[in-house]
């Protein structure tokens, strides 16, 4: 099943794109990290899968609905924005009365569990608690409305290492128990890789690549060898970035065949390293040789 299915999405502020043309499908039953430089789309591509904006140009389907198009497709989807609103003049009581109200999925025992584990004062009003507090409210709330789809953007960029960890791990057992399929856009590439299994690199409001993590890592290579020009590579070796000096090449390709020409010394690379090479590398081509030094 597809929890989320975007053709040609874009969005549109005055003049300029804030995304544009983001074509992508995501299986149900995935941990999916969203990943990209400052200014990518994240955060729009986000809002518009919750149904808080609309695509200017394109089609979302969300959980087989349209993203904030009544009752029963917000229950659907659960969404802590980047600046993890609360409601600052609500208690943690409150929050977590409120949230049992508006949610018909609503998991009592786990609110309250997490709030006591995390150690928030159920009398405390929410403008009052520190930044990494207010975020863990934000994250218990998402969690407790037991969705099909939990839509995160950076979640624990404000909490403490501790509190990351764990924060991780009670997503990781709400996924292993409850079937939950999370997006989690984050740039913090080794928390995603404990937790994901899937990945979206998004530069330029585009998806440049969009895969399973474990099939990502078998399919990315990088070569290091004597000088060569990239139109000589194999039709089936998509170049993701290349680097030449006076005497030796060095690319980082993708191919799902394998490596067999010996010129080449072939390296894997971590998931940081691809994201890396995505990321600072915005468009996909076979540069003539140029020298980089
Ligand atoms: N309300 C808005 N009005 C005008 N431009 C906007 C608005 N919101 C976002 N943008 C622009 O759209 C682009 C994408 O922004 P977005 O917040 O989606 O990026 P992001 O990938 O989430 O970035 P970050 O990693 O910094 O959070 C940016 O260039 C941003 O300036």
């Amino acid at each position: 099943m597809t929890v989320l299915r975007a053709q040609g999405v874009g969005k549109k502020y005055n003049r300029k794109w804030a995304l544009a043309g983001c074509t992508l499908e995501i299986d149900a039953g995935h941990v999916t990290g969203l990943v990209g430089p400052n200014g990518a789309g994240k955060s729009t591509l986000l809002n518009i899968a919750s149904g808080m904006l609309r695509p200017t140009t394109g089609t979302i389907e969300v959980c087989g609905g349209v993203p904030g198009s009544g009752p029963a497709q917000l229950a659907k989807v659960g969404y802590v924005a980047q600046n993890t609103p609360v409601y600052s003049g609500l208690t943690v009581d409150e929050h977590l009365r409120l949230g049992a109200r508006l949610n018909p999925g609503w998991d009592h025992d786990l609110a309250a569990k997490r709030v006591e584990r995390i150690g928030l004062d159920p009398k405390q009003q929410a403008g009052k608690l520190s930044g990494g507090q207010r975020a863990q409210l934000a994250l218990t709330l998402g969690i407790a409305k037991r969705p099909e789809l939990l839509l995160l953007d950076e979640p624990v960029a404000a909490l403490d290492p501790l509190a990351r960890r764990e924060f991780l791990q009670d997503l990781m057992e709400a996924v292993a128990e409850h079937g939950l399929s999370v997006v989690l856009s984050s740039h913090l590439v080794a928390d995603l890789e404990r937790v994901c299994d899937h990945l979206v690199v998004l530069v330029d409001s585009q998806v440049r690549v969009a895969d399973d993590v474990e099939h990502l890592l078998a399919t990315h290579h990088r070569l290091s060898g004597p000088r060569r020009d990239l139109d000589t590579l194999p039709a089936d070796q998509q170049v993701v970035s290349a680097r030449h000096t006076d005497r030796q090449t060095t690319v980082v390709v993708r191919s799902d065949a394998p490596i067999l020409d010996p010129v080449w010394t072939v390296g894997e690379l971590t998931l940081e390293d691809l994201v890396l090479e995505y990321m600072s590398n915005p468009v996909t081509v076979r540069p003539a040789l140029e020298v980089l030094r």
